[in-house]
């Protein structure tokens, strides 16, 4: 993780240089503002990093949008979340996952084209990365890639793993699709639902600010030996406002806001309060329900929303964005499980997000150059909606 650290400062001064540039050829004269889709440039910063780190692959998202590799995903990801606003097609591959291969819509001829093009490209990229270990073997040294396709691909050519164990380069593939589609636009959605809500809270921004400016090398980050990047980090990390707003958005808006699980056996979850069960035409069905019962098979809806907003453990202000709150937590959270803060953001348990620490530093570094460097206000043309659980930010 500490190598990462100097590749998000880049990428993070490179996007600062971006907008300046867009701004001067713009003619935007000091404080004025200028319109910038926050969201498609953070997500085109975490592609940057996610290409670089993950790949050794560059993007080079953040200066154009021509690659077609990012294209692909870009397509295909706009494509799977609009499908996510379900209908009886998503309900029905749920349970039948063969159903898109057998009957295709446009959606999913669109997905498959997009995927023909990551199967090559990545493909070709997985290639050449054997053939560098193979060069390297060659020459009786070791490839010294660190990025995490030569992790992988290193340690399973090892002598030492059985062949069973040794994963195909399909498999491999996936996994970059994995990381790509898990580790991407995660990470650009908070950064952006953060500048968004700073923008509502023009308080907690200038608040944030100070601190963040309080920290500034008294030469440009681009000056700063590597050493210097990595101590530079670890003071920002330690920020306690920067923390604490980080963790509320983080809590107030989950990038993924909800997930699924299937019951691998019959269980019974005990409910904290007693509470009345309706039918689904709406007709009472049972009161004073103390536990439900799920068999074996059950597809469960876990809403990672409601969890983060509960007001019978976060407290009546829960649905308001106050990131002081995390100063002084009520019992009833700290006593909540969860792989971060007592939230369930990135889930918990085996199956949780793997991804925790890499989107911390691209989080705290991103939001240090950007917020140390422009003012974030609200757009007057262009009004952005929240769906889920809340639809209004509530002032503290
Ligand atoms: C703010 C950023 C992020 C959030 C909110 C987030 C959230 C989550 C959540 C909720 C899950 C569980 C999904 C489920 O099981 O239904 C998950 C899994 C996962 N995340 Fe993240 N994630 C973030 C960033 C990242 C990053 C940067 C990476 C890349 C390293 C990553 C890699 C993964 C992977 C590989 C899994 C699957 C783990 C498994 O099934 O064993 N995530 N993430």
């Amino acid at each position: 993780m500490r190598a990462l650290v100097p590749l998000v400062f880049k990428k993070a001064t490179e996007l600062r240089d971006r907008w300046n540039s867009i701004m001067r050829e713009a003619n935007v004269k000091p404080g004025e503002g200028h319109l910038i889709n926050v969201c498609s440039w953070a997500s085109r910063a975490t592609f940057d990093v996610m290409g670089s780190a993950g790949f050794d692959y560059e993007f080079n998202a953040i200066q154009n949008e021509d690659n077609e590799l990012l294209k692909a995903y870009t397509e295909m990801f706009e494509v799977a979340i609009s499908r996510q606003s379900g209908g009886w097609r998503t309900t029905l591959a749920l349970y039948i996952p063969l159903w898109d291969k057998l009957f295709p819509d446009n959606t999913s001829r669109f997905v498959a084209k997009c995927q023909k093009v990551i199967q090559r490209v990545a493909g070709k990229l997985i290639q050449e990365k054997k053939r560098k270990m193979a060069d390297a073997e060659e020459k009786g040294e070791t490839y010294q890639g660190k990025d995490l396709l030569s992790l992988l691909l290193k340690s399973n050519s090892s002598v030492d793993l059985p062949p069973e164990q040794r994963i195909s380069d399909e498999d491999i593939l996936h996994m970059i699709n994995t990381f790509m589609f898990a580790g991407t636009d995660t990470t650009s959605l908070a950064m952006t639902w953060t500048l968004y809500l700073l923008a509502k809270f023009p308080v907690v921004q200038d608040r944030l600010r100070t601190e963040l400016r309080s920290v500034l090398p008294s030469t440009s980050l681009e000056s700063l030996t590597q050493d210097e990047i990595q101590s530079l980090y670890a003071t920002i990390a330690d920020l306690p406002y920067l923390d604490n707003v980080i963790r509320e958005t983080l809590r107030l808006i989950p990038p993924v806001h909800s997930s699924i699980r299937v019951a691998t056996k019959d269980d019974v979850v005990p409910a904290s309060s007693p509470f009345k069960r309706k039918s689904a035409d709406g007709t009472m069905v049972e009161e004073d329900v103390k536990q439900i019962l799920v068999p074996k098979g059950t597809f469960i809806h876990v809403p990672i929303e409601g969890f983060n907003h509960d007001k019978g453990l976060w407290g009546e202000d829960a649905w308001n964005f106050n990131p002081d709150r995390w100063d002084d937590l009520p019992e009833a959270v700290k006593a909540l499980p969860g792989l971060y803060s007592h939230i369930l953001t990135f889930s918990a348990g085996p199956r949780a997000c793997i991804g925790l620490r890499m989107s911390t530093i691209e989080l705290k570094s991103f939001l240090f150059t950007l917020v140390a460097n422009f003012k974030f206000t609200d757009s007057e043309t262009h009004k952005i909606g929240k769906a889920n659980v809340m639809e209004e930010f509530y002032e503290d």
